[in-house]
Formats: C-alpha cells, sequence, structure tokens
C-alpha cells in the first residue's frame, strides 16, 4: 500500500487567523496518527504563516508513525531539522514569498548544493527526499545528489487530470521508472485529492508515499478528519 502523510499545513492556517490555539495543531498532529494516517507532514515556511518552527519541535514529541519536514534549505532550516531529526527531510526549493511550491529543483544547476545539503541530512541519519518535476533530465540527475527518494511534484497532473487523465499521468510515470533506473525511491505530492488520487496510485510504478494536506483538510471540513483520512487511504490500495 502507498504510504499517506497528512500535510496539516492548513491546520495551523485556520489557528493563526485568530491567534488563539483553535484548533490545536498538536492535537491534530496526535489525532491524524490515530485515524491511520502513516505519516505527518509540515512544511514551515520562513514567515510562518502556518506552521511555526516551534510546532515542529512539539510535533516530533508525539510522532508514532513518520514524520516529514519539507522546506528550503537556509541556515536556519537545517538548524530545525538537525535539531529536530525527523525521519525524512523533503527539499523544497521554494523562495520566502512563494505563496505555495510551484516548481521543482533543478538537479543539474544545483547539484553541489543538493550535494553538500543531502550529505550533511544523512550524517543526522536522516532519510533524504528532493521536490522534482518530470523532466528526464533532472530526474537523472537527481540520483547525482545522492538523495535517497524524490517527491513528484504532482500540480500539472492534478490540473491537467479532469480533461486528459491518461496524458496528464504519461510524464509521471516516465518519470518514476527513470527514477526507479537511477535506484531513488518516489514519493508524490501537491494537489493530490479524493477525485485525482486512486488513479495516479494505480498508474505510477514503485510509488512509496504521498503527501497531502489542502484537499485533505478542506474535505475533512465537510466529512470529519476520522473518515477523510479512511477515504483517502482506500485509494492508496494497489488494485492486485
Ligand atoms: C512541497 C509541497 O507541495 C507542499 O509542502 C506544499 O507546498 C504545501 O505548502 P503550503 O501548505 O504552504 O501551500
Ligand atoms: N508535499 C506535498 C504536501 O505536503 C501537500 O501538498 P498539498 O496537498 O497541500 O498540495
Amino acid at each position: 500500500m502507498t504510504k499517506l502523510s497528512v500535510n496539516i499545513n492548513k491546520i495551523a492556517t485556520i489557528r493563526n487567523s485568530r491567534g488563539g490555539n483553535t484548533p490545536d495543531v498538536l492535537k491534530a498532529a496526535i489525532d491524524v496518527q490515530e485515524f491511520g494516517a502513516h505519516g505527518v507532514t509540515v512544511h514551515p515556511r520562513p514567515d510562518e504563516r502556518h506552521i511555526k518552527y516551534k510546532d515542529v519541535y512539539e510535533i516530533r514529541r508525539i510522532i508514532k508513525t513518520e514524520f516529514n519536514i519539507e522546506g528550503y534549505p537556509s541556515p536556519k532550516f537545517m538548524e530545525l531539522v538537525k535539531s529536530v531529526r525527523p525521519h525524512q527531510v523533503t527539499l523544497v526549493p521554494d523562495p520566502p514569498e512563494a505563496i505555495t511550491s510551484s516548481s521543482g529543483w533543478d538537479t543539474i544547476n544545483n547539484l553541489s548544493f543538493l550535494q553538500d545539503i543531502i550529505g550533511e541530512l544523512k550524517e543526522y541519519g536522516i532519510r533524504t527526499s528532493i521536490f522534482i518535476d518530470t523532466n528526464p533530465d533532472f530526474i537523472v540527475n537527481a540520483a547525482k545528489t545522492n538523495t535517497d527518494r524524490v517527491e513528484l511534484y504532482t500540480e500539472p497532473y492534478a490540473s491537467g487530470f479532469e480533461k486528459d487523465p491518461e496524458k496528464a499521468i504519461a510524464p509521471f510515470v516516465e518519470a518514476a521508472n527513470i527514477a526507479n533506473k537511477s535506484g531513488v525511491s518516489i514519493n508524490a505530492g501537491h494537489d493530490l485529492n479524493l477525485q485525482n488520487l486512486k488513479f495516479f496510485n494505480e498508474k505510477i510504478p514503485f510509488l512509496k508515499e504521498v503527501s497531502i494536506g489542502h484537499a485533505l483538510i478542506s474535505d475533512a471540513l465537510y466529512l470529519g478528519l476520522e473518515r477523510t483520512i479512511s477515504m483517502y487511504k482506500e485509494l492508496l490500495v494497489k488494485n492486485k
């Protein structure tokens, strides 16, 4: 079964909108695991618009599944993850002002930078993943960074899915096969949802984990968090 890591950024967005502690982000991290998620993902951005650095330390203490921290490897971010030591760090090339993640790494022009960062993280026993587009050249070069995994940036799939699912999925199938052939494992995420997830999971070979937040938390507003997580997990069972 492909693992589901629930990104709880948007729980923090709602909390921060009133300045108190409702909804309780720590409780949400505990509950998503109780409700069956295989992991918790957070993306502490430099402006702390949702997940705050102090959330990351608190969440680490209650993790019973896997903790995945996403972000741009700034000195402050690297200090955080080396202190927290999550199971996985997903490196994302977002500038501080990005409204959300909108592209993966250029693993050709950032090769030595990524090699250094990934080497540092591995010294702390942290599994690494790098956020990446389906560009075959970037995928091939990802292996040279020594990353354990890549996370396929799935917004292009999500935006093309409704019109032509087969056309939307094709570059991702190619990218997954290239990554696997290069010895790199495969995660995926961004804009995956109840409508597009089943097809993605069925078509993408070697898929280990998806991290899903925005759509899942939005669905939970109507369906409840426990039922929503169960619904997403059902879509991740491979039909043998
Ligand atoms: C890397 C990725 O796709 C997610 O971390 C996404 O960027 C969520 O970030 P926001 O919740 O800030 O949109
Ligand atoms: N890495 C993707 C992620 O953590 C969540 O992305 P989204 O589901 O909020 O678009």
